[in-house]
């Protein structure tokens, strides 16, 4: 039984759970399509944090949340990262299951609460989580079912944990400009080959390659795969903000770093009746 499903209280579909033969394994909350573990060779490898709403009431702080149509704040619509990740998806099955790898899919379309926003579009988000024994993907599809062009932003907030954070590495973002969020936006140029986290970090790459490598421990390294997203964001919060943050523990900034696939350094503009598509696939060495 590779695919488990499970209710709470007031939803029929609160979770579904994926199990590989291998063993590999993840789990998504339908609140936000949030996938909120990700096991390989019987390890965890993203960060979820022990103090984590899971009730529904607030973005899950870990995993990976799903932001649109806006990510960060403004211009395109009030509030911070858009409504999908703290709206409840549909469960809509397995799209595959054999021995590789097993699909599953969650929809998302507008409704009276998303038109309210301020970002008042029809639409209609498909996502599709595949685990296979080494990878996680995730997929999303945008369809603009408005009369007319929709503008947004879209980022897979990917949080990955890590047993310190001073051990972490980034590559392949060397020689790339970024938009600095914690010197107001100032567009700098990256000169490290490798990028090293000393204290509170918030960028947007800008154009990065479709592999960035992240050694979230000597050795072991998550890589993350991009298609058709533009830039990545690497955040941690540091002490400070940590401390500010009702659902992050003050110490827990040093188990996590996010490294966030997406296009936000400009907004996609999508035609009525189109479809728009980008996606993720974190993998680890087989062992
Ligand atoms: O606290 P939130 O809304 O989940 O956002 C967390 C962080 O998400 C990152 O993607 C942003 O670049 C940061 O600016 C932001 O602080």
């Amino acid at each position: 039984m590779p695919v488990q499903t499970v209710s709470s209280f007031n939803l029929p579909t609160d979770k579904v759970i994926l199990t590989h033969p291998t063993g590999a394994s993840c789990e998504i909350k339908t609140f936000g399509a949030t996938v909120t573990s990700w096991k390989v060779h019987g390890q965890e490898r993203l960060f979820l944090s022990r103090l984590s709403d899971l009730e529904g009431n607030k973005p899950i702080r870990g995993g990976i949340p799903l932001v649109f149509p806006q990510f960060g704040k403004g211009p395109l619509m009030p509030g911070q990262h858009g409504f999908a990740r703290h709206s409840t998806w549909e469960y809509m099955g397995v799209s595959k299951d054999d021995d590789s790898e097993i699909m599953v899919s969650f929809e998302l379309r507008d409704s009276d609460a998303t038109r309210a926003s301020g970002w008042p579009y029809h639409f209609k988000l498909t996502y599709l989580v595949t685990l296979t024994a080494t990878t996680l993907g995730t997929h999303l599809a945008v369809t603009n079912t408005d009369k007319v062009p929709i503008r947004f932003t879209a980022l897979l907030h990917t949080y990955l944990t890590t047993p310190d954070i001073s051990q972490v590495r980034i590559g392949q973002l060397g020689r790339l400009n970024y938009t600095d969020k914690v010197q107001n936006n100032l567009i700098c140029f990256e000169e490290r080959d490798q990028v090293t986290i000393q204290g509170e970090t918030d960028r947007i790459y800008h154009s990065t390659p479709d592999t960035v490598p992240v050694e979230v421990a000597p050795g072991q390294v998550v890589n993350v795969k991009t298609i058709n997203f533009r830039d990545t964001v690497v955040w941690n919060p540091w002490v400070e903000k940590a401390q500010a943050m009702a659902d992050l523990d003050d110490q827990e900034y040093q188990q996590m770093i996010c490294v966030e696939s997406g296009s936000v350094h400009e907004s996609v503009t999508l035609p009525s009746s189109q479809t728009w598509e980008a996606g993720q696939v974190l993998s680890v060495d087989s062992e």
